[in-house]
């Protein structure tokens, strides 16, 4: 895939970004138009379109018949996999408790084929899961982003997130030479607590303007919701199976400080919004988020795993061979950051900060995919 100096993303031929006058950055170019919207998610894109091009490299030396179409289509299949695979056995156990991960279904398998696709579910993501529930990141989004240096003790450019927004610059400057740092500072911070609060960054100074007019993330959360004509709150509660609230008094998961926020803000306990109730709950012991949420992305997540024909597991012609599953089963988001933002050492759970339960590995350590089962492919 077309990288630019530096092994950057390509530049964007219209701009979709903000640049300040007089500067070198561009914006970048990228399949979803968000790739500039803050420079984590752009690192994200950068690091797997970087993972794709060492793919490549890898395949032709196994298949050097084969066509750049051919080692395109390959190399994108194996990072398909990656990201179903990153995302079940690493993002969702951190967010969703063991025994959640066992009622959907979410647990992926050590060893051998899936045969848990089934053809009667829809693998599309659901109006509520895109427009309330998977929103509860943006409680997470931390205030600031910083280098952290290769000692891992200094920062630099500490810079308030709201100016990162639509800015690729912490990312991109100096020919790319300070991705390390940056991808350093974040797979070593907290995230913020998963709660019902949203930073000042983006609940009033979202894509702020010149004149300091920026927009409010929860706001449009829950306008998007009304928007969409999802149920309310407690629809959603009893969609799930979990009881309702008759009253403001009694809504079940919800502390008696935030009942009382909900009682002064809505008329009646009907009317809560799903964004607002869910991520007003408690969060469940061993999950980041409450029972309602729980519920919607377990489900969310068993349909598209179950419902996918194309799932990474799945034994098919146009599936893996056993041996190649196997390879792809070693390899954890760790040595994908590793290998393409060169943060080494680092932690082998990036979900979790470093800490003596979750020691820095040097990245040759850490396993990878041995090419070689591609080779009768
Ligand atoms: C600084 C970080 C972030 C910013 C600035 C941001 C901003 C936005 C904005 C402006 C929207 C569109 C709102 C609308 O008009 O309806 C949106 C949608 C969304 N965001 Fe975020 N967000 C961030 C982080 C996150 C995180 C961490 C998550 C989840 C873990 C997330 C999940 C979503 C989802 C699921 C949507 C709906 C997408 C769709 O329907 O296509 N966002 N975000």
């Amino acid at each position: 895939m077309r990288t630019s100096a530096g092994n950057l993303l390509p530049p964007a031929v219209n701009g979709t970004c903000e640049l300040p006058a007089n500067t070198t950055d561009f914006c970048q170019n990228a399949g979803d138009s968000r790739v500039n919207e803050v420079p984590f998610l752009g690192g994200n894109h950068l690091m797997f379109v970087r993972e794709h091009n060492r793919i490549v490299r890898e395949l032709r030396k196994v298949q050097p018949r084969w066509s750049s179409l051919k080692l395109y289509q390959e190399a994108r299949k194996i990072i398909g996999a990656l990201l179903q695979q990153v995302t079940y056995r690493e993002f969702l156990p951190s967010i969703l408790r063991k025994q959640d991960l066992e009622k959907h279904k979410l647990k992926l398998r050590n060893w051998g084929f899936s045969n848990s696709y089934n053809c009667s579910l829809n693998p599309g993501t659901k109006n509520v899961f895109n427009a309330a529930v998977f929103r509860f990141g943006h409680s997470l989004i931390p205030l600031d982003l910083a280098y952290l240096l290769y000692d891992f003790m200094s920062h630099l450019n500490s810079t308030p997130i709201e100016s990162t927004f639509m800015n690729p610059h912490l990312l991109i400057t100096k020919g790319g030479r300070r991705v390390s740092d940056l991808a350093r500072f974040i797979v070593t911070s907290n995230s913020m607590k998963l709660d019902n609060q949203l930073e000042g960054a983006v609940r009033n100074r979202l894509f702020e303007n010149k004149q300091g007019k920026g927009m409010d993330l929860g706001a449009l959360n829950l306008a998007r919701g009304r928007d969409h004509g999802l149920p309310p709150y407690n629809a959603w509660r009893k969609w799930c199976g979990l009881p309702v609230a008759t009253s403001f008094s009694n809504l079940p998961d919800i502390s008696d400080e935030k009942k009382a926020i909900f009682a002064d803000l809505y008329s009646n306990v009907g009317d809560i919004d799903v964004f607002a109730g869910g991520i007003a709950e408690t969060p469940l012991d061993g999950a980041a988020v409450g029972p309602l949420f729980s519920c919607i992305i377990g489900n969310q997540f068993r349909d598209l795993k179950d419902g996918d024909r194309y799932w990474y597991e799945n034994r098919g012609v146009e599936g893996f061979t056993l041996g190649q599953l196997q390879q792809i089963r070693r390899v954890k988001l760790a040595k994908i950051i590793c290998q393409n933002l060169g943060v080494d050492p680092i932690q082998r759970d990036v979900f979790h900060v470093p800490s003596p339960r979750n020691r820095w590995q040097r990245c040759r350590r850490l396993p990878g995919i041995n090419f070689y089962y591609w080779r009768w492919t």
